[in-house]
């Protein structure tokens, strides 16, 4: 049905490596099948796009689904080395009645012929008769009159700290179609500006199509012939099987690795699909309390099912402020450099100037580490200590890539990170919640009662009767040492927390049941040995007690010093 829909004599193009190319973009063959003209298709990773009749044509990145382009022009580098005003070249785009342009992720910069206008807007640089002007304003969508778009390509060496965040190797821009031009279209007729300048549809036929069927046509280019859906099905697999239709940046990665690379550095907007706030407003069922999924400290996160089927989790950003903006640009950039196995996807985001900020994730269906342990999902030692030991393994294991990635966030700080790993290393031995009213006074807190049972001598009361502590020497022995390790974990004085590397190494060791000290200090070949076989070559309850947190940084036993090292047991966390 929605093959016959589509206007037969606009089929989607094949575009080499930027894929099909569906209204409002078509090739110069086909110029009456869309709005602005893409050339060179032939050419792979050469196609040009013109912007605007008369306008300047830049090279394709990538085209997007929801119009946006991630454009280039090679000379833009080189001016900028100059470091001068004048070393901006401008373009200007013509106002069309069928669409507009926005760049809605990045600092553009204008080009002003009258210094008064650049009211509102941050001014960059300023000589005789130039303006520069930087584009900080959330209400401007578009270039202020008088005013033309500049849009500048730094070196990744740049500094410079209004322009740091400008993307090195090319911009994003955002085609907007009028609403006119997509009736028009939909009844499959032709828009067109008159001699004055006025919207003109021409052929149209009437009909009934609704416009989230449009939409959805026009987001995924199908509805050619059946033939096409089979080529493009054959395309998106292949592009699965690569593993590249699924990563973060999907939408974004080219198979050129100059490109990509391009692409990774990108600014904090650049490389992320953007989605529509619509099409997450219907995703999540106009953002339906029942669909809520949790809160956490930066927003509301939703459940929600996209067009396409995918399940995702969206998150809602509190407010709509230029606070909230920077940080849901830091958080886009962290997330878009990030690949781990144990870090939930970053599928998209809408445009900083949408509706509401939306961040949209992978959904992860089973619920929280939490929720197993003592929440809704908990069930009596569902979760058995080997398992409990993986869980501990690759959450470390995604920590440590954190900090090994250089990202500076507000939750992400090397060691209050490990303070917060250590309560949940508590949470994975006792199965009780980090913090619980109903506890004593001085044990709300978790941690504190944690600390209280180590100094006590009296792990056993801390881990959960079912994981076998008091029957199974091995565990015993593990749990201990994991307790061990989270009490370095919970020190109140960061300097004396361990890394989250050694952290990750010593839950390793745990595991395989490597003795501590010993093994270390004596021999290292007989270590990677050790590490290659993947069993414990020695019987874990024969080491020595307590070695762990002698080799991890102190010379000295938990239970003889631990008054050294907390200074007040009964504060409550101090995780930062
Ligand atoms: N991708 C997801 N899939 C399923 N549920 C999720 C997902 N992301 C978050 N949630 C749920 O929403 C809750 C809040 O998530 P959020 O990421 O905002 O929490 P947080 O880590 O505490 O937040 P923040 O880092 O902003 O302080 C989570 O505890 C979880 O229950």
């Amino acid at each position: 049905e929605e093959v016959t829909e589509f206007n037969p004599r606009c089929p989607p193009l094949p575009c080499g490596n930027l894929g099909f190319l569906s209204f409002p973009f078509s090739d110069a063959m086909n110029p009456e099948c869309g709005l602005l003209k893409v050339d060179n298709c032939s050419e792979p990773f050469r196609q040009k796009i013109q912007l605007g009749k008369d306008g300047p044509w830049l090279y394709i990145k990538e085209i997007n689904q929801d119009n946006s382009l991630i454009l280039s022009d090679q000379v833009y580098p080189d001016r900028f080395k100059n470091h001068f005003c004048r070393s901006f070249q401008n373009f200007t785009i013509s106002r069309s009645p069928l669409y507009s342009f926005e760049f809605p992720f990045q600092l553009a910069m204008f080009n002003c012929s009258n210094y008064s206008i650049t009211t509102g807007f941050d001014l960059l640089c300023n000589e005789s008769n130039h303006s520069i002007i930087f584009y900080n304003h959330t209400t401007h969508r578009s270039p202020p009159a008088g005013c033309s778009v500049i849009q500048p390509q730094l070196t990744k060496t740049q500094k410079s700290v209004f322009l740091h965040n400008i993307y090195s190797g090319g911009f994003f821009l955002q085609v907007n179609v009028t609403k006119e031009c997509l009736d028009c279209y939909s009844k499959r007729g032709q828009c067109l500006s008159d001699s004055n300048g006025k919207f003109q549809c021409s052929g149209s036929k009437t009909g009934n199509r609704n416009k989230s069927r449009l939409g959805l046509k026009l987001g995924f280019g199908i509805g050619g012939p059946v033939l096409l859906i089979v080529a493009l099905s054959i395309y998106i697999t292949q592009r699965r099987r690569k593993g590249i239709y699924d990563s973060p940046n999907s939408r974004y990665t080219s198979s050129d690795p100059s490109s990509k690379s391009d692409l990774e550095a990108a600014s904090a907007y650049f490389g992320v699909p953007i989605f529509s706030y619509s099409e997450l407003a219907e995703a999540t069922n106009n953002f339906n309390h029942e669909k809520e999924l949790g809160d956490g400290g930066f927003g509301t996160v939703y459940y929600g099912k996209l067009r396409d089927g995918r399940e995702v989790a969206v998150k809602r950003l509190y407010e709509h402020n230029y606070r909230r903006v920077e940080q849901f640009r830091n958080e886009i950039e962290i997330l878009t450099r990030l690949r781990h196995k144990n870090l939930v996807s970053l599928y998209g985001c809408t445009s900083r100037h949408s509706q509401g900020l939306l961040l949209v994730y992978e959904f992860i269906p089973n619920g929280t580490i939490a929720d197993h342990l003592h929440g809704d999902r908990a069930s009596p030692c569902l979760l058995t200590w080997p398992i409990r030991m993986n869980i501990a393994i690759e959450t470390a294991s995604a920590l440590a890539y954190l900090h090994a990635s250089d990202i500076i966030h507000r939750d992400l700080t090397d060691k209050s990170d490990v303070y917060s790993f250590g309560v949940v290393l508590i949470e994975l031995l006792s199965s009780m919640p980090a913090v619980d009213l109903s506890r004593h006074k001085h044990e709300i807190n978790l941690a504190n009662l944690a600390i209280n049972r180590i100094k006590k001598q009296a792990i056993d009361e801390l881990v959960d009767p079912c994981l076998g502590f008091h029957s199974d020497e091995e565990v015993k022995w593990m749990a201990t040492s994991v307790a061990e390790l989270a009490f370095l974990c919970l020190q109140q004085n960061k300097e004396m927390r361990p890394s989250m590397d050694v952290v990750l190494e010593e839950l390793q060791r745990i595991k395989i049941g490597e003795c501590k000290l010993e093994n270390l200090t004596r021999e290292d070949d007989d270590k990677k040995e050790l590490k290659s076989m993947q069993q414990p070559p020695l019987s874990p309850p024969h080491c020595e007690e307590s070695a762990l947190l002698k080799n991890i940084m102190l010379p000295r036993s938990p239970i003889s010093v631990t008054e050294n090292w907390i200074s007040n047991n009964t504060t409550p966390t101090v995780s930062n």
